[in-house]
């Protein structure tokens, strides 16, 4: 990769598509976030698992936060240098690898059409499927999505000739001045189930157990690539600019990359639809309760990290928060913040449960109702409950490798303090709240950056500081807390099962 000089005009845009939102930034070179854009967008839900979203949607509003930031970038910086494109990722279609052109609406990473197919596959080559490619077969993957959309096709339409890929690819292709074959990176490959992450290519095994030809899938290339990826073709007014795509990263592993934990036992928690903790480990640590997974390649090299999810988190508070006829999200949040003290325990598994339990068939459960219980009480016990499953997970991964101080944590939850104030008694450490809880755009962004330079990633020197969290007098009080709700969860796995 060529080596660019570094000029303080240069600019890097950043497109995250994530299940919520679809959000674009644009960052100087000490990766300050200058101009930004964001766009919400629908998800389906529907009976028998089915959780989906609309192609077109999504890349209309890529598009328009694009062009709107375009607009609002101060005349004093250059042209764009490079972008980097970061998606939700486990989520899947079908389109047209000519055109472009989608077949199938976008099946969400939440879609549970696939759970009876990955409990078989579970019980069957469920110890093959972690070996290879360091996931726990769950619906979650994309690989039973994939297997769903092939039969589907096959039963309902005549197309002989589609690919099925994850979001990026889509995007990559449909935003692309030229016309380019369907590619996707090892980020997002090693979260579809069907990739091996020891050899980096599509798992011919496993591709035969679950019944799927290679030929639908895209091509895998490095996160951060000088030359593959093409260039997003921008227009607004009579203006157009093409802006070479450096960087392609599942989101999650974007925001670890933005955290700036580019050091092994360096660790992060996204709390945004779902929750999702993600710790560098150099190279593969294995684990048989966590997701291992690839968190990025670049020149010859290849970093891991070990993951533990939380399915539902923002998504569930926006549920609740809906639910209860309330008006706004930030500010039932703040009110559940000022309780004293409740005595309501929440498991809010909306979508099943997920590291370490990977129970997809399981609800959510609240106890210690009363008639004097109000609905604030109940916001509360669910925001106390992503601070107590981020713990179960965190517990899990300090058995492999050591955790570095402090953990980092960002997404639209992050905004409380109280998850964060929990987090800090409950794990005994430092954590820190980025001043901008947007790591994802910032990670994708920096990956552009570096790739734009072909730098070093750990000699980059960006912007950084947030709020601090540390433990204070609560301890005691928020342990006792930890250990009723650990009961309360465990009675319900045991229920479940029973
Ligand atoms: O859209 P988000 O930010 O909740 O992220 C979704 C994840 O990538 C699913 O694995």
């Amino acid at each position: 990769m060529a080596r660019r000089p570094i000029d303080s005009d240069d600019i890097f845009l950043a497109l995250d598509a994530g299940t919520t939102d679809v959000k674009a930034g644009a960052y100087d070179r000490s990766m300050n976030l200058i101009a930004s854009c964001k766009r919400r967008i629908g998800v389906y839900y529907g009976q028998g698992g089915v959780v989906e979203q609309d192609p077109h949607e999504i890349l209309e509003a890529a598009k328009y936060c694009l062009n709107s930031i375009l607009r609002r970038i101060p005349k004093r910086y250059g042209e764009p240098k490079a972008i980097g494109i970061t998606n939700q990722r486990e989520s899947v279609l079908a389109w047209e690898p000519i055109d472009g052109r989608p077949i199938t609406k976008l099946i969400s990473w939440k879609d549970k059409r696939g759970a009876q197919l990955s409990l078989d596959l579970k019980e069957r080559y469920g110890q093959v499927i972690k070996d290879k490619t360091g996931l726990i077969s769950d619906p979650y993957f994309s690989a039973t999505k994939i297997k769903w959309l092939v039969e589907n096709i096959k039963r309902s339409s005549n197309h002989k000739n589609y690919v099925i890929t994850t979001l990026d690819s889509w995007l990559v292709k449909n935003l692309n001045s030229s016309s380019i074959k369907p590619l996707t990176d090892h980020s997002n490959a090693s979260r579809t189930m069907l990739f091996n992450i020891d050899s980096l290519e599509w798992d011919s095994d496993l591709l035969e157990i679950v019944g799927i030809s290679e030929e639908i899938l895209p091509e895998v290339k490095r996160t951060i690539e000088s030359d593959s990826y093409g260039k997003v073709k921008l227009t607004y007014g009579s203006t157009t600019r093409e802006v070479p795509i450096l960087s392609v990263a599942g989101d999650q592993q974007a925001s670890l990359f933005g955290n700036g934990c580019l050091y092994p036992g360096q660790a992060k928690a996204s709390y945004g639809t779902g929750a999702f903790i993600l710790e560098n480990t150099g190279v593969r640590v294995k684990s048989d309760r966590l997701l291992e997974t690839l968190f990025y390649t670049y020149k010859g090299k290849r970093t891991y990290a070990l993951e533990g999810t939380i399915l539902s988190s923002g998504s569930s508070i926006d549920w609740l928060v809906s639910l209860a006829g309330l008006k706004s999200v930030p500010r039932s949040i703040l009110r559940a913040e000022q309780i004293e003290r409740s005595h309501v325990l929440s498991v809010p598994a909306l979508s099943g449960l997920g590291s370490p339990f990977y129970s997809s068939d399981i609800r959510g459960y609240i106890s210690g109702l009363s008639e004097s219980t109000d609905i604030y009480e109940v916001i509360r016990s669910f925001l106390e409950a992503q601070a107590f499953l981020s713990t179960v997970i965190i517990e899990e991964m300090r058995k492999h490798i050591k955790l570095l101080e402090p953990l980092h944590i960002d997404g639209g939850l992050s905004k409380s303090d109280l998850i964060a104030e929990m987090l800090a008694n409950l794990l005994d450490m430092k954590i820190i709240r980025e001043r901008n809880v947007d790591a994802t755009m910032k990670g994708i962004a920096m990956m552009s950056m570096i790739g734009y330079y072909g730098i070093d990633e750990r000699k980059l020197t960006v912007s950084a500081g947030g709020k601090e969290f540390n433990p204070n007098d609560k301890r005691d009080e928020i342990a006792e807390k930890f250990n009723s709700w650990r009961s309360f969860l465990l009675s319900v796995i045991s229920k479940n099962q029973g």
